[in-house]
């Protein structure tokens, strides 16, 4: 008994030593695991912070350098850059306004007129050291150099585009190099005109669409937003144009995908303030983008991979489909690479890839587009001369029976070729308000001139060229601030003639705008079907009744842009639409 009671009492004391032990054992693996991920963290942390920290010197003393040698710039702190410049001009515009007008406002300041031709900004950590430039005359130089026109800033872009595209912002803006020639020439047959052409019925069928919501708001006749409609309008038509799917945005209400993109840009834009970059730094604002970032990859994988099946079955009955989608596109030529069979699934390279350019141009193909149409709705009905003008263009060019337009495109696309005037008064629109900039890496042998011989050296700075500066310079546009589309139809010989590179909407070079024709093309078809039926009246002046906002650093424009994606007009162009009631002249 006693041994037995010895035994149990040793085994006892046997099993709380074990445990004892384990426990201790786990303990102290536990504080090692601790340790090691604290030690971990604290490695990641101390790399960052000395990244930043040399990141921060080479811009500081780059700038500081510049400064010394007499170049164009704001007073430069040697800690903040130009960060406190950027803060006092923003805080000097009304709510929300563009980061553009803070870069214009900055230049203007300078010397208290139309500002310097080009001159250097540090923000860094918002953005890259900077030459701005705002002369065409030093654009062009960026354009057409060798290696800077092909050249991206790439770490700060893709920083920006990350949730946009996700795969860490990799996509045809910000590739450089062999990379970007590869996907380049993956996408580019479906911008040759001939397709283009032929995806115009898929985007006349949305425009008839969007028709039948403008006469529904005619018959209401109250107040509403422009904006949420064109864009329904352009997510609908980029759907099926990147991936064939029908969002159904305009018939069924907001489609996920569509949801999910906005709702990603919302986190991504605050509209309110564009110097919230703290705001940017909150956890749970990353932890969301994250998973709309989720959200969007799932949608778009699915889409690939039905299109892989639909295009296989194409092959398989040698069908030719009128157009063929950016998605679809890429499925041809890259089944089209030697040693591919149709069979075989996409690799996991190429369909990451895909998925993170099919989301670049999901939202390159939507959001500008859709703010440019705003934009002409908002000038052209301001300006009853130029309506006037637009709505005798259609006449002649697609007949006096309004309702035959639709068709007259879908037949013959082409015929939006024959609309100069048309042409003109969207160029004149996207002159007042560019929707992008253009950016390119500058380096040691470009050394940027002035029309007055000044030199601007780029060797580590990104260069920009600033749209909104170059459009509405005086040096190279007459009356700048005045809405007039007969610039773009007069010869060199008139005032109006505008400069060489003066208009950079698109940008030139090799790295300018993929989608450029098709903007053009769905703009007019836009305003070939809606010109002549509607008339809309802006409503800004009743919804900012009370507001005492001084707009002179806007230059009194109450529609201003606003940062949300693309530039948009603010407000999303409240107004009220009615039927024009109009009858083509010899028609009456
Ligand atoms: C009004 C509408 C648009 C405007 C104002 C616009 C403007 C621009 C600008 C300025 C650039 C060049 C950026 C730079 O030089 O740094 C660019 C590039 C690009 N755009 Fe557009 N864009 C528009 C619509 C579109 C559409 C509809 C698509 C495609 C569906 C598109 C696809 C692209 C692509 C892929 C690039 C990158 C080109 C490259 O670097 O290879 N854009 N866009």
């Amino acid at each position: 008994m006693e041994a037995e009671c010895s035994s149990h009492f040793g085994q006892t004391l046997q099993a709380s030593w074990v445990s004892a032990h384990l426990q201790r054992n786990s303990m102290d693996f536990l504080r090692q695991l601790l340790n090691a991920f604290g030690g971990f963290l604290l490695a990641v942390v101390a790399t960052r912070a000395v990244a930043f920290m040399s990141e921060l010197w080479r811009c500081r003393s780059l700038m500081k350098k510049l400064k010394d040698l007499g170049k164009p710039m704001p007073e430069y702190s040697t800690f903040f850059g130009h960060l406190l410049t950027a803060k006092t001009a923003a805080d000097e515009l009304p709510p929300g306004a563009h980061s553009t007008y803070i870069l214009d406002r900055i230049g203007r300041k300078l010397d208290g007129g139309n500002g310097p031709p080009a001159l250097y900004f540090d923000s860094f950590p918002v953005s890259v050291p900077m030459v701005l430039v705002r002369d065409p005359y030093i654009a062009n130089q960026a354009t057409s150099h060798p290696s800077v026109s092909a050249e991206k800033p790439a770490a700060s872009l893709r920083e920006w585009f990350a949730p946009i595209s996700g795969k860490g912002g990799v996509n045809l803006f910000t590739q450089n190099g062999q990379e970007w020639k590869h996907d380049h020439n993956l996408f580019l047959p479906f911008f040759n005109n001939s397709n283009l052409d032929a995806a115009m019925p898929v985007v006349v069928e949305q425009l008839l669409i969007f028709r039948g919501l403008l006469r529904k708001e005619a018959g209401k006749g109250d107040l509403f937003h422009l904006e949420p409609l064109a864009l329904s309008l352009m997510n609908d038509i980029i759907g099926l144009v990147v991936f064939n799917a029908e969002l159904g945005n305009q018939t069924s209400g907001s489609h996920p995908l569509s949801k999910t993109m906005l709702r990603q840009l919302g986190l991504k834009f605050n509209a309110n303030n564009v110097m919230d970059n703290i705001g940017q730094l909150n956890p749970l604002r990353k932890l969301s983008i994250w998973n709309n970032s989720r959200i969007l990859n799932q949608h778009i994988r699915t889409q690939i991979t039905k299109r892989v099946n639909a295009f296989r079955d194409a092959k398989a009955r040698h069908e030719q489909s009128a157009f063929n989608s950016i998605l679809d596109q890429a499925l041809e030529t890259y089944y089209s690479q030697s040693g591919r069979k149709l069979s075989d699934p996409l690799d996991k390279e190429f369909m990451d890839s895909l998925c993170a350019q099919l989301r670049m141009f999901f939202f390159a193909g939507y959001d500008s587009t859709a703010s440019t149409m705003v934009t002409c709705c908002y000038l052209i009905w301001k300006h009853p001369e130029v309506l006037a003008k637009l709505r005798a263009e259609h006449d002649e060019v697609f007949g006096r029976n309004i309702a035959a337009c639709p068709d007259i495109i879908n037949e013959n696309p082409s015929i939006l070729n024959s609309l100069p005037y048309t042409l003109a008064v969207i160029k004149e629109a996207l002159r007042l308000f560019p929707p992008a900039n253009g950016i390119r890496m500058g380096c040691k042998d470009l050394v940027l001139k002035g029309r007055d011989g000044t030199e601007y050296p780029t060797e580590g700075c990104a260069v920009q060229m600033s749209h909104f500066s170059i459009h509405r310079n005086p040096q190279c546009w007459r009356r700048p601030l005045e809405f007039l589309p007969e610039r773009f139809l007069v010869g060199p010989d008139h005032e109006l003639y505008p400069e060489k590179g003066a208009w950079r909407t698109f940008e030139y070079g090799i790295r300018n705008c993929t989608g450029q024709a098709f903007v053009l093309k769905e703009v007019k078809a836009f305003l070939a079907i809606i010109c002549r039926e509607f008339d809309f009246q802006q409503c800004y002046d009743e919804v900012y009744a009370d507001e005492k906002l001084d707009l002179a650093t806007v230059d009194n424009e109450i529609a201003y842009l606003v940062e949300h994606g693309s530039a948009h007009l603010r407000g999303g162009f409240p107004c009220r639409v009615s039927l024009s009631g109009y009858v083509p002249e010899e028609a009456r």
